[in-house]
């Protein structure tokens, strides 16, 4: 018996291998994953190399690799809710299931930060001056699940220098798309509620907060945006004080105040009515 790939069972020593799949294309490990584009996609500024940069470089496209997930996954969500009552099966459900995924998704990224803080400021700065005028304020993803999440800023599309015709017009996409929030309200209006303005949409979640068991998957909902909210504001929290524990008071590679800028944006809410609400019950 061989141990060739797609040739059925092979008994080698103690294990046996079970081959099967893919009997002419040879897909392999690396090939799939495209590791070979992946792993060689660390370039270090520094010259010598500074020991630190690697982790720096690899954390961050840990980041992005989530925030693709991340969106692909808040846009799903957003479709599910957008989809008509009966068109498809679930909706409610499956955004709630997919909106669970993305709140595991978050806590990782929170997390990860203490990976980032074994480094030292004196072993970060080794290498900080040659990062700019490159910053996170220029990540476009980031951003993008900002304006699909519901705080839709247009002012960032000015702000941002150096963006690529593709990422200013994905940008630009993302402002003229449905919510997050948009396909929740829409979800609560295809159930019967008055939708027509924030007054209206208090009003239907104070409802649905009061009786929950008629409108069940509607509060589990209105829930999962609250915590998808939350750890938002968790990350912005853990990010400012890593800068500052990093960088004191110093401003940023991006040009802003750094941390003074940072901690501006704390105070932001995805979901103000759901805030809100807390205080109505
Ligand atoms: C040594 C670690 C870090 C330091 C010192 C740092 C510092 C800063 C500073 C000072 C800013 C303000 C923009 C500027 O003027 O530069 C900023 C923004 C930002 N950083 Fe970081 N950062 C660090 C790590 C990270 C990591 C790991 C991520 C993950 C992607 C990240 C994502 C962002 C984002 C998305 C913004 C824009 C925030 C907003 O506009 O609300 N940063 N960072
Ligand atoms: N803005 C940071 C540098 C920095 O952290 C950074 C630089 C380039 C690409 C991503 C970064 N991460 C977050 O801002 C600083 O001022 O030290």
């Amino acid at each position: 018996m061989s141990g060739q790939p797609g040739q059925g069972a092979a008994t080698r020593g103690d294990e046996t291998f079970v081959s099967f799949g893919e009997q002419g294309a040879q897909l392999t490990y690396g090939s799939y994953l495209r590791l070979p584009q992946l792993l060689d996609s660390q370039h270090l500024e520094s010259d010598p190399p500074a020991h630190d940069e690697l982790l720096f470089i690899t954390i961050h496209q840990v980041y992005e690799l989530w925030f693709k997930q991340l969106l692909h996954e808040v846009t799903a969500a957003r479709d599910a809710l957008l989809s008509p009552p009966g068109t498809g099966r679930d909706r409610l459900w499956w955004a709630q299931h997919l909106l669970a995924r993305v709140h595991v998704i978050e806590r990782t990224l929170v997390q990860q930060v203490d990976v980032l803080e074994t480094m030292t400021p004196q072993d970060f700065l080794e290498f900080r001056q040659r990062l700019a005028p490159a910053s996170g304020f220029q990540s476009v993803q980031f951003r993008e699940l900002e304006f699909l999440s519901g705080a839709k800023d247009p002012g960032y599309l000015d702000r941002f220098r150096g963006l690529s015709d593709d990422e200013q017009e994905r940008l630009r996409r993302r402002l003229e798309e449905p919510t997050l929030w948009d396909a929740f309200v829409t979800a609560l209006g295809g159930a019967g509620f008055d939708v027509g303005d924030d007054e209206q949409v208090a009003r239907a979640l104070h409802t649905v907060a009061h009786d929950r068991d008629s409108h069940a998957a509607l509060w589990a909902l209105a829930e999962a945006l609250l915590q998808h909210d939350e750890l938002a504001a968790s990350w912005r929290a853990r990010h400012v004080v890593m800068v500052e524990r990093m960088i004191g008071a110093k401003s940023g590679t991006g040009g802003s105040s750094g941390s003074t800028y940072l901690r501006s944006r704390l105070p932001l809410q995805y979901y103000p009515l759901l805030w809100e609400l807390r205080s109505q019950l």
